[in-house]
């Protein structure tokens, strides 16, 4: 099988990346640890960013959905690409404005956002993507109080289901997010919007799901939202700006998966966009996409060391690893499928299946069920595979568990990113009694 993610083999027979021995960077650095690949990332961006150049020339942005991976380092990246930024969360707004993230570029979603994360995007100028009509009201009454205007997209619900798992589909109408285009909702919250002075309305915003391996959801999301752009026009006099489609755009995380090319996805869209407005007389909208898990992604893998290995015979085979879970909880949360390579022994004939354990407190704190490997011993190391996104990010301190570090490779060099968590950290916003 040949080396996937652009992994390859070292000089000693072992794993590497970047031109690193990923033995050599275990012995520095230790286990657990998250690895990024800042080539792979700055390519990914790239990818998006050429292609929607392509199709919508100046008339386009890719912003990152940081939710992925969000720290000060890419954060910066992101920056230096010239793209914009995606944050769901004060914390992910502050760690964006920490690395002087221009604020226009930076997007503000979420469902249920307080009134101290919404004082705090009108006090920066981020735009600020109104999900429901308690925030527009809210909203409104800060702009008002601080004299300030704020510019806004609106979250629709195109009810459009993709097929992905059921907790990562978003757009269709049973949904927490958004509101919906049904019994006129959606058209409503525009209308309010648009008699409010202090708010300037310069989106639509739609989002359907994630790990997306089709182009026909985006195609049918786009044509849903350019009709209710149409009606805007024609029965407001509405003319709108952005259309941002959102993110979703799957990736390959086991052999079995074929995703479509970033490329196709863009494609697709631009079909779209393109027959639509020139038949139905609609100026064509500024497009936004808000990619995060094909940016980082397949950058992403971990490294552990192999503990126990228990064989149960005729049952199971299991092999624990030093964590599990609290760094990367996406299988207990989807059934999440991975695939992994020893480390030391990256091309040996998988010969034996083995389930690969965390060491949480908890049956199902499973990394990956029922994987062919090597035969493995204790004391080897694993590289769980595109692991880059929702894993340092959905990561916690459960069975009080420091997080790993975080490493980011690029031509040869390693820099830590994320310091490891050190038990004084764990312990250091607790108050004794
Ligand atoms: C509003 C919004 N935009 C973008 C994303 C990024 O999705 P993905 O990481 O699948 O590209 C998400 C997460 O699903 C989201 O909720
Ligand atoms: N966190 C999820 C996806 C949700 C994305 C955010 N809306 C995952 O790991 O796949």
């Amino acid at each position: 099988m040949p080396l996937r993610y652009n992994l390859e083999i070292s000089p000693k027979g072992n794993l590497s990346w970047e031109g690193i021995d990923l033995l050599d960077l275990i012995e520095v650095y230790g286990t657990p640890l998250y690895v990024m690949n800042e080539t792979m990332i700055r390519e990914n961006i790239n990818r998006f960013k050429s292609s929607l150049q392509k199709y919508f020339g100046e008339n386009g942005l890719i912003i990152y959905a940081s939710k992925a991976f969000c720290t000060k380092a890419m954060c910066r990246i992101a920056k230096e690409e010239g793209i914009g930024l995606d944050v769901v969360s004060g914390g992910e707004l502050y760690t964006a404005l920490s690395v002087n993230f221009e604020p226009n570029k930076i997007f503000f979603h979420g469902n249920n956002k307080t009134y101290d994360e919404l004082e705090m995007a009108v006090d920066k100028g981020v735009k600020i993507v109104l999900d429901n009509f308690d925030e527009l009201d809210m909203l409104s009454l800060i702009c008002k109080t601080k004299n300030k205007k704020a510019d806004v997209l609106i979250r629709i619900k195109p009810g459009i289901e993709a097929h992905t798992h059921e907790f990562i589909r978003t757009g269709q109408i049973d949904s927490k997010f958004g509101v919906a285009l049904e019994n006129g909702e959606a058209f409503s919250m525009v209308q309010k919007v648009l008699q409010k002075e202090e708010l300037n309305l310069v989106g639509l915003h739609c989002h359907i799901g994630s790990q997306i391996f089709e182009t026909a959801p985006f195609k049918l999301a786009a044509r849903v939202m350019l009709e209710f752009m149409l009606k805007l026009k024609n029965e407001l006099g509405c003319e709108i700006e952005i259309l941002d489609l959102g993110g979703g755009f799957g990736i390959k995380y086991t052999a079995h998966d074929e995703p479509p090319r970033i490329e196709k996805f863009i494609e697709a869209i631009a079909e779209e966009v393109e027959e639509f407005c020139s038949l139905r007389g609609l100026k064509k909208p500024f497009i936004v996409l808000e990619p995060g898990r094909s940016i980082v992604g397949e950058a992403g893998i971990t490294l552990y060391t192999i503990g126990s290995i228990k064989e149960i015979p005729k049952v199971r085979n299991y092999a624990s690893v030093d964590g599990g879970m609290t760094d990367n909880p996406r299988y207990a949360l989807y059934q999440a499928r991975y695939d992994a390579y020893v480390v030391e022994n990256p091309l040996g004939e998988r010969t034996k299946v083995y389930t690969i354990a965390g060491r949480c407190c908890e049956s199902g704190d499973i990394l990956i069920k029922d994987i062919k490997l090597p035969e493995l011993k204790t004391g080897q190391h694993l590289a769980i595979l595109a692991t880059g996104a929702y894993n340092y990010s959905m990561s916690s301190n459960y069975n009080r568990f420091p997080r790993p570090a975080v490493v980011l490779l690029k031509n040869g060099q390693a820099k830590v990113i994320v310091k490891r968590e050190t038990y004084e950290d764990l312990v250091r916003n607790d108050v004794e009694i």
